[in-house]
């Protein structure tokens, strides 16, 4: 779907001088000047952010969303009836099932099995319309810098928008830019996979190792591993090797450069910022490595090197080729960013371009869906809304992701830091403390390894909401004679089984009726009432992970837009970098200039000489500065 619009900027700023911490009612009225004055006069042109800003989808947003009705009726809901109802009840409800259910594009969601009622829902697009989801979704897509602590656009969206979509942020038109980039890739991967780029001893490039962490290495990775087995994909990948370099573990350079040819391999250095150390120094050691098999010249880096980052001076300045440099915009973030030349590159080196535009357009499917679809039958929003529900109202604090699909292996990782590091905050938007749970704890494993190893706790411990996902064809479809059914099948009716042996569990009566003795009886009574939602999706193909990443990522979203938190920064993250810093400084003075540590609590220090008497260091002389602390 081709998008014109073009509204601007759209948020309200506030230049002062004021402490942050005024008495509720002023700090209000100081902080938001739309509530005093008529919302449709505010300035809609871009302005400099100063002080505070906060978009201005939240500045009509009076009365904070745990405090409105809403959400009171819903702790109302949960009590009164939900939590007075056994999923075995409800399930048996054919009506209710066929209410609960929603089709888009291919991908079905059964939700009949969380647990709620038709009037639950309700009560969550309420909720959802009170938080303004649909005005802040709108403002997400047309480029508001709803990213107000980080003052960015959030325009991942704008990533997979199809050539010649109009999105004008401060004056240039975001996806003309996306397209130049993604046909720069094009070219280049083309280049290099027909061998007219070849290696700096003419030998074809064949391997390639994309050198990243975070965000800038678990959706490419999860994407090359939906791929891997696929059909189109694996013919297009041919013997072509892609590895990642993520850990600054020297173990992980090991294992990526393991029986690699250095002529025949192309080191892609993936970083937003280009100042994170575990992809310098991993980046250092691959260059290194380049080097001292294949000389040192600036060849050899031209030829075996790329980089994929905002940050060129950097990137220049580590010896990389301005031209080798496949840039993206601060307007994506890290963990939203497969879309961009961070996935662009390393998946269309391996499997080709076109593939990794199949990819594009599922997600690009997805968005359009989420954008307009009403929310009742919305497929990310409905996600979200039972994530709120479980998370919230029920609490439920952690959530799992089972993919019946070996080749989404990574997926549920790649989804634990989208989801963590967005939504795990204790401030709303506003900088108060958030009143209510927010933020699940995601983890998740393919079926049906995950039944062999912890889904003992999830039918008799804790209870955690799972999404199964299963595909009606499999990418490998095999059948064994003798059996029953097709290993597909096989695997199928495992996904099949696991929620409705979640949702209705065993009572003790029936435990009985097998025969098991009074004492085992307890032991082996399933509670059940233990919400999950099943997606069922045609074959894993790259269309296909397209959707599915757009699905999750929209579920995010539509999470924090209700929590009021912002799920687009992380500064979470920073501290134990900073940490970090001091530590290795100190490792440094002291091995290399016999200083004592110092500035530790006990514990640390204590620690730190441990390992200071029994580690070895570096071998080789050691230059050092510490140019970007
Ligand atoms: O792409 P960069 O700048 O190297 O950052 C890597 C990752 O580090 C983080 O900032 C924190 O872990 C992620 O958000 C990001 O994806």
């Amino acid at each position: 779907m081709h998008e014109s619009r073009n509204d601007s900027v759209g948020f309200v700023t506030f230049s002062s001088t004021q402490p942050v911490n005024l008495p509720r009612i002023s700090y209000k009225r100081a902080r938001f000047p739309a509530l005093v004055s008529n919302q449709r006069n505010v300035s809609r042109k871009p302005v400099v952010c100063t002080v505070q800003s906060v978009p201005s989808i939240y500045s009509t947003t009076d009365v904070r969303i745990s405090k409105t009705s809403e959400w009171k009726a819903l702790e109302e809901h949960a009590k009164n009836v939900i939590l007075k109802t056994h999923l075995r009840d409800l399930v048996t409800d054919a009506k209710r099932s066929e209410k609960l259910w929603a089709e888009f594009d291919g991908c079905i969601l059964d939700y009949s099995r969380q647990r709620v009622i038709p009037e639950t829902m309700k009560l969550l697009f309420a909720l959802a319309k009170r938080a303004q989801l649909e005005e802040k979704k709108e403002a997400m897509f047309r480029g508001d810098k709803i990213n107000v602590t980080e003052d960015r656009s959030v325009l991942h969206t704008a990533l997979r928008a199809p050539k010649g979509t109009q999105l004008y942020i401060d004056g240039m038109n975001v996806v003309d830019e996306v397209w130049q980039i993604l046909e720069k890739i094009r070219t280049f991967s083309e280049r290099v996979r027909n061998g007219q780029h070849v290696g700096v001893t003419g030998r074809p490039i064949k391997n390639f190792i994309a050198i990243g962490i975070g965000g800038s290495y678990l959706g490419p990775e999860f994407l090359h591993e939906a791929l891997r087995t696929e059909k189109v994909a694996s013919a297009a990948a041919g013997d072509r090797v892609l590895r990642f370099l993520s850990n600054v573990d020297p173990v992980d350079v090991k294992r990526a450069t393991d029986k690699l040819n250095p002529e025949e391999t192309l080191a892609i250095v993936v970083s937003k910022t280009f100042t994170t150390r575990e992809t310098s120094i991993n980046a250092k050691t691959i260059k290194d490595w380049l080097i001292y098999h294949l000389g040192d010249s600036a060849e050899t880096i031209k030829k075996h090197m790329v980089a994929c980052s905002t940050n060129l001076d950097k990137v220049v300045k580590f010896g990389i080729a301005p031209e080798n440099m496949f840039p993206f915009w601060d307007w994506v973030g890290g963990r939203y960013s497969v879309c961009s030349a961070v996935g662009a590159l390393p998946i269309s080196l391996q499997y080709g371009f076109d593939v990794f535009e199949r990819f594009l357009q599922g997600a690009h499917s997805m968005d359009a869906h989420f954008r307009y679809a009403p929310l009742e039958g919305n497929l990310p929003v409905l996600l979200g809304l039972l994530g709120v529900w479980n998370m919230s109202f029920l609490n439920y604090n952690a959530r799992a992701i089972h993919p019946y699909s070996e080749a989404l292996l990574r997926f549920p990782a790649h989804i634990q830091q989208l989801d963590m590091e967005s939504n795990g905050k204790h401030v709303n938007i506003f900088g108060e403390a958030v009143d209510y749970p927010v933020g699940e704890i995601d983890f998740g494993e393919p079926g049906t390894n995950g039944q062999h190893s912890f889904f003992q706790l999830l039918h008799m411990g804790q209870v955690v909401p799972c999404d199964f996902i299963g595909f009606i064809e499999s990418q490998n479809p095999v059948c064994e004679e003798g059996e029953p059914v097709s290993n597909h099948d096989e695997l199928m009716a495992n996904f099949f089984a696991q929620p409705d042996a979640l949702a209705f569990g065993k009572t003790a009566e029936e435990v009985r009726q097998e025969g098991k003795s009074e004492w085992l009886t307890p032991h082996m009574v399933f509670t059940g009432n233990r919400p999950s939602s099943c997606l069922l999706m045609p074959v894993l193909d790259a269309y296909v992970t397209g959707q599915l990443l757009a699905l999750y990522e929209h579920r995010t979203a539509v999470q924090g837009f209700l929590w009021e938190i912002n799920s687009f920064d992380q500064f979470g993250v920073e501290l134990g970098k900073v940490l970090a810093n001091k530590v290795r400084k100190q490792l440094n003075e002291s091995r290399y200039f016999n200083k004592e540590i110092s500035g530790f609590n006990h514990s640390t220090t204590k620690l730190l000489n441990r390992y200071l008497e029994g580690s070895v260091g570096c071998a080789f002389e050691h230059v050092f500065h510490y140019e970007d602390e």
